[in-house]
């Protein structure tokens, strides 16, 4: 892995903090002290709310006797925490989706054996236990709550993951126009887009303590999808001034970096970069425990940074982002040009030039078409390696400051990760046969394909985007640009992959009676594990996931869904 400068993320804007965050933590921390490690997670405090004012709330916290060292007793603890807060979760409630029925006309028509179909039915009806609306009560006391007010219903993952995420909600959109339930998804991109209105970016979930970063973007592909399945013309107009703004913060300052290529051209693309310093509020005492290696407050400042522009990249957390892959202290997101990033981008700029076409806006269009073509050539420059049949993440490793990069073959990450195939998903790439035949083949090789689906990286570090899990979002993007590409061969490699990550869902499913958050693609059934919190269930983006794979290959009468 080349060594990147760790010098372009020192500086940068910080958001401002709530008074009631900052009070969460300290409650997380006397959490974690008073109740110990086991089975503690931090978040949980976090998504309290207030019973009555934040002022009482705390004086009513000093005042909870303590022991000479400041540790408070379990009891007062507990008693304390039932007496002024409402638990976790409860600011969101129970909403039957308005368009949810239980076998909606036109369901999954290729999925013909029984027993699959059965399933595929059960899946579609867990929209009902992830469908929440925001309670009236944030909508009268917002400052009680670290949850933020939406307007319309959301989907969530499940578990601890409480409220809206912000790339999870493409595979539920997916999964929801294979359930037919055009309304929800609507709804969904409504409330990203308020997010949008408010805080110029979509969130990376809604919550106050999420307003410092955002999440990989995914709101056109959203609102394309929404478009082509239903036609709804004013519903693309409307959607059209945030992914404008999107774009630009995507393209901001503190996300793009310039780089010099080998034919002397200059490229622009964009990496992940948290407006934050400090740890994550949901996970602070982790945070604080990491960053207790290092021995300045710069060099902290810097890995809090770093903790929260991987969890912007969604691979919260990976050997793909750090220079030492059994040291999270070394983790270099701000310094890395990430394939998949720049892949979201230019589907981003693809889809605003598509549906501006639509709604008529021939400026935009071609504007954005322009755009796309730049940042085609650029990810063929600094990204692509024929050699391989890849496209690597590109690590700066040059200069003191976050502009004017010379690039470098040596720089180019040559570790095998699934990200390296994302660009198959966007059509400009999988539209070129030459292309994929050799992505194909690479693939093939390249060992992550494993017993039941691809793996994340082929390394086994201990987190959770790394070897053996295997995540919903990478299985689907790879599967469905194999699949769109026009090659037989492609969609014959992309069916067998998706038939044996329907499997893995069924056979866990029965065994569980759940959908999990990550699977482990050595052994058929079995849910995946590693990282900072315990393997969750629920699984939004799962559903989402196999409702898709299902509408595009259907299950004929005589394929076995068990792992034999
Ligand atoms: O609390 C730790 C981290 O949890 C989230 O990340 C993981 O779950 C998300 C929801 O399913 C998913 O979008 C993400 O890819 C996962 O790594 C959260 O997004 C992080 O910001 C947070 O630090």
């Amino acid at each position: 892995t080349p060594t990147p400068s760790p010098t372009c993320s020192n500086s940068g804007p910080v958001v401002r903090k709530t008074p009631l965050i900052t009070f969460l933590e300290i409650l997380q921390q006397t959490a974690l002290n008073t109740l110990g490690p086991k089975n503690f997670d931090p978040k949980l405090y976090v998504d309290l709310s207030l019973k009555s004012n934040l002022s009482i709330t705390q004086s009513a916290f000093d005042d909870l006797p303590r022991t000479p060292n400041g540790s408070v007793s379990v009891t007062d603890f507990n008693g304390f925490i039932q007496s002024y807060f409402n638990g976790a979760g409860e600011d969101l409630v129970y909403t039957e989706p308005v368009d949810f029925v239980s076998e909606p006309e036109g369901f999954l028509p290729e999925v013909v054996n029984r027993e699959v179909r059965a399933w595929a039915l059960e899946v579609h009806s867990l929209w009902k236990n992830l469908s929440r609306k925001v309670s009236d009560r944030v909508l009268d006391r917002p400052e009680f709550h670290t949850l933020l007010p939406l307007a319309k219903p959301v989907m969530i993952p499940g578990s601890r993951f409480r409220e809206v995420y912000y790339w999870d909600s493409y595979w539920v959109i997916r999964g929801l126009l294979a359930s037919k339930m055009y309304e929800t998804a609507k709804g969904i991109v409504t409330n990203l887009i308020s997010l949008i209105d408010e805080f110029g970016h979509v969130l990376n979930g809604a919550r106050a303590y999420y307003t410092n970063r955002s999440q990989p973007p995914l709101l056109s592909a959203m609102v394309y999808d929404i478009y082509t399945r239903t036609g709804d013309i004013d519903f693309a107009r409307k959607s059209s001034p945030a992914l404008l703004k999107e774009h630009k913060f995507w393209n901001s300052e503190i996300h793009s970096v310039r780089i010099h290529d080998a034919e002397g051209c200059n490229r622009t693309l964009s990496r992940y970069y948290a407006m934050w310093n400090k740890p994550r509020p949901e996970s602070s005492t982790i945070d604080i425990e990491t960053a207790s290696k290092l021995m300045n407050d710069s060099a902290k400042q810097h890995l809090y940074r770093e903790l929260a522009s991987t969890a912007e990249s969604g691979w919260d957390f990976s050997t793909r982002w750090m220079r030492n892959g059994s040291d999270l202290t070394t983790l270099a997101t701000t310094s890395i040009i990430p394939v998949d990033l720049n892949a979201f981008i230019l589907k981003m700029e693809l889809d605003i030039a598509f549906l501006a076409n639509v709604t008529g806006d021939c400026t935009i269009s071609v504007h954005f078409q322009e755009a796309a073509q730049a940042r085609k050539q650029a990810m063929n420059s600094v990204f692509w390696t024929a050699e391989m049949g890849q496209w690597l993440d590109y690590w700066l490793s040059n200069g003191t400051t976050c502009r004017g990069h010379t690039w470098e073959a040596s720089n180019q990450n040559r570790n095998i990760f699934a990200s390296n195939f994302v660009p198959l998903w966007i059509e400009l790439f999988n539209s070129d046969c030459t292309l994929v035949e050799q992505v194909m083949q690479d693939l093939r090789s390249s060992g992550l394909i494993r017993a039941v689906g691809i793996a994340t990286s082929l390394t086994n570090s201990g987190q959770q985007w790394d070897f053996p899990n295997g995540w919903a979002p990478l299985q689907h993007m790879i599967v469905e640009g194999l699949a769109r590409s026009g090659s037989k061969e492609a969609r014959s490699m992309a069916e067998d992959i998706a038939v044996r990550w329907i499997r893995i869902n069924y056979v866990a499913y029965k065994k569980s009676g759940a959908m999990h958050e990550k699977y482990d693609v050595e052994k058929c059934g079995e849910f995946g594990g590693g990282g900072e919190y315990i393997p969750q269930t629920g699984f939004g983006w799962w559903n989402g996931v196999v409702l898709a794979f299902l509408e595009e290959f259907g299950w004929p009468q005589d394929l076995n869904i068990d792992c034999n």
